[in-house]
């Protein structure tokens, strides 16, 4: 088998995302979330809230907004994205369905079966991000890959970027110059020892 799950990497600090329950598992999923995207717009909704998400939600209050209540249809409007952890399965399976009337993208958090996407696991570096599915077999293994690429991935990764971008600009010519410079440069970085 193979993975055929197409990665994309948005804009969350531009998008509504929707968390819906505030325990453990939502916890998880807000940090990761945070982690990669500091300024991801998201509402989390639940009946209470763990207190370490409480804490995580101080920290990005510019974005980050908790709402203490159960839900509702009605929190699905204007949403692109919505994450379900409740520990009521019949809820989770609700926003499930819900959202799928509505074209909204959903995950029902470790729950394959009832999830659109997937999230993965990521390393960032600067401007260089690494996400990472195991095609949902083994979140573990995603986590202790994550892990490696952190280690492994050179520091200065997003320094050699920056510079990329930079020379790209003083390159005169037409596309397909500049595409054989760029290539030409990098060429060493794929090059075995
Ligand atoms: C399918 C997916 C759907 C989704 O949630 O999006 C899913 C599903 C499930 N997770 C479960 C449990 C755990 N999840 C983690 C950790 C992470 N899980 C994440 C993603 C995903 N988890 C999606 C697939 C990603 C892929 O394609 O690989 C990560 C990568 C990203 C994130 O959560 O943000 C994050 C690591 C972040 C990091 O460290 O970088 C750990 C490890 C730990 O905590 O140490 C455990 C405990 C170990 C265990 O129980 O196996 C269970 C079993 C529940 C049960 O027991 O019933 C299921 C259900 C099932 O596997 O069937
Ligand atoms: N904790 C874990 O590592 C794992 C949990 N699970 C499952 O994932 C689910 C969630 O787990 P936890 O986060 O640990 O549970 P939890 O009990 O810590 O959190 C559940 C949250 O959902 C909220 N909630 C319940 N009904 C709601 C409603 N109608 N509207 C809004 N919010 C509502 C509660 O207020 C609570 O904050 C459970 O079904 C659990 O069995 C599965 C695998 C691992």
């Amino acid at each position: 088998m193979k993975n055929e799950l197409y990665p994309i990497f948005v804009k969350v600090a531009e998008l509504n995302v929707l968390i819906v329950g505030g325990g453990n598992v939502g916890l998880e999923k807000s940090f990761f979330m945070l982690k990669s995207s500091p300024n991801a717009r998201i509402e989390i909704v639940s009946l209470d809230f763990h207190e370490d998400l409480i804490a995580l939600a101080k920290k990005h209050e510019k974005n980050v907004t908790l709402t203490q209540r159960a839900y509702g249809t009605d929190l699905l409007e204007k949403r692109h994205l919505v994450i379900a952890c409740t520990d009521n399965i019949e809820v989770n399976k609700q926003v499930y369905y819900e959202c799928k009337e509505r074209f909204t993208l959903v995950n029902i958090a470790d729950t394959p079966q009832y999830c659109d996407y997937y999230l993965g696991g990521i390393v960032t570096k600067g401007n260089v991000k690494v996400a990472i599915s195991t095609n949902g077999k083994s979140p573990t293994m995603a986590k202790r890959l994550r892990q490696l690429f952190e280690e492994v991935l050179p520091e200065d990764m997003d320094e050699v970027v920056q510079n990329l971008n930079e020379y790209r600009k003083t390159l005169k010519g037409d596309f397909e110059y500049k595409v054989d410079q760029m290539n030409e440069i990098t060429k060493t970085f794929i090059e075995k020892k």
